[in-house]
C-alpha cells in the first residue's frame, strides 16, 4: 500500500479516491431513486451525489494518506533503531549476525574469500574503574570512529556486546585483512581520549580468519574459530593480531 502511494504520488491517489467516491455515490443514489421512487435520478439527486463526496473525499483522503505515510516512516525508523547499538550506532549483535550470514552464504555460492575479525578492547575494565563509566563509553565511541576510518563502506561492523566487536570483510584476502588490522593498531596508537585533562590511550586485541567458505561454514562457526585466535592474542600480550591457523 505505502509503496503504491510513493509510486503514484499522494495527489494522484487522492484524485483516484475522489473519483471512486463520486462514482460510488452516484451509483448508490441512482439505486435509491430506482428502488424507492421507481424513477430515474433527479438533477438535485445528481448534484448531491457529486458534490457531497467531492467536498469531503479529497480532504479526508489527503489527511489519512499523510497519517499513513508518517506511520510508515516511523515504523521504518524504529526498525532501523532496533538493529543498531545505541551507544556506537554500529549494528547490534542480532543485526550483525543477520547481515554477516547473507555475505557468508554469498561467498559460499560464489567461492570468494571473506575475512572475519573479532576485536576486544584491552584492559577495558581498568578504564571504567579508574576514570569512570562515561570514560569507558567515550573509549567505545572513539574506537568506533577509528574503526570506521580504517574500514570500507562494504564491511559489516557490529558491536557484539560490552567491549567486543566483530567485522566481516567481504571479498577480502588474508593479506588484505591482515593489513587492515595493522592499520587499525597503528591508528589506535595515534589516538586517545581526553578525560578531565588526562589523555587516555588504549589498545585492542584481534583474532583474524580469512578463507573461502564451504557449505560447512556458518558465521557462528567462523566466529567461534576466530574467537580462539582472539583469546591467543589476549594471552600473548594483547595489542596484537593473531591469525587463525598460523
Ligand atoms: N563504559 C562501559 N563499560 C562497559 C560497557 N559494556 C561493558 N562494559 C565493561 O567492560 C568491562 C569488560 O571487562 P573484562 O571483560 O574484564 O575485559 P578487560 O578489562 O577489557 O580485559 P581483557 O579483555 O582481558 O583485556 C567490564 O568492566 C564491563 O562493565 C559499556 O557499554 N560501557
Amino acid at each position: 500500500m505505502i509503496q503504491t502511494i510513493h509510486k503514484l504520488g499522494r495527489p494522484s491517489i487522492v484524485l483516484l479516491i475522489t473519483f471512486v467516491s463520486v462514482s460510488t455515490s452516484l451509483f448508490i443514489t441512482s439505486m435509491v431513486f430506482y428502488v424507492w421512487q421507481r424513477s430515474a435520478i433527479s438533477n438535485i439527486g445528481i448534484a448531491a451525489a457529486i458534490l457531497t463526496p467531492l467536498t469531503v473525499a479529497p480532504f479526508v483522503s489527503w489527511y489519512l494518506l499523510g497519517v499513513l505515510m508518517k506511520v510508515s516512516a516511523l515504523e521504518q525508523e524504529m526498525r532501523l533503531l532496533a538493529s543498531l547499538d545505541p551507544l556506537t550506532g554500529l549494528l547490534n549483535r542480532r543485526a550483525f549476525f543477520n547481515d554477516a550470514k547473507v555475505l557468508v552464504n554469498y561467498a559460499i555460492r560464489e567461492q570468494i574469500s571473506v575475512s572475519i575479525v573479532a576485536l576486544d578492547l584491552d584492559k577495558f575494565k581498568s578504564i571504567n574503574d579508574t576514570y569512570g563509566h562515561s570514560a569507558g563509553d567515550l573509549a567505545l565511541t572513539n574506537f568506533t570512529k577509528v574503526l570506521k576510518s580504517c574500514c570500507r563502506q562494504s564491511d559489516v561492523i557490529g558491536r557484539l556486546g560490552g567491549e567486543e566487536f566483530a567485522i566481516l570483510l567481504p571479498n577480502t584476502s588474508a593479506d588484505e585483512a591482515y593489513q587492515f588490522t595493522q592499520r587499525l593498531h597503528l591508528a589506535l596508537g595515534h589516538s586517545s581520549i581526553k578525560v578531565e585533562n588526562t589523555l587516555i590511550k588504549y589498545t585492542v586485541s584481534i583474532g583474524l580468519l580469512s578463507l573461502v567458505p564451504t557449505q560447512m561454514d556458518t558465521i557462528e562457526s567462523l566466529l567461534h574459530k576466530v574467537d580462539g585466535s582472539l583469546y591467543l592474542a589476549k594471552n600473548s600480550g594483547r595489542n596484537r593480531t593473531v591469525v587463525y591457523g598460523r
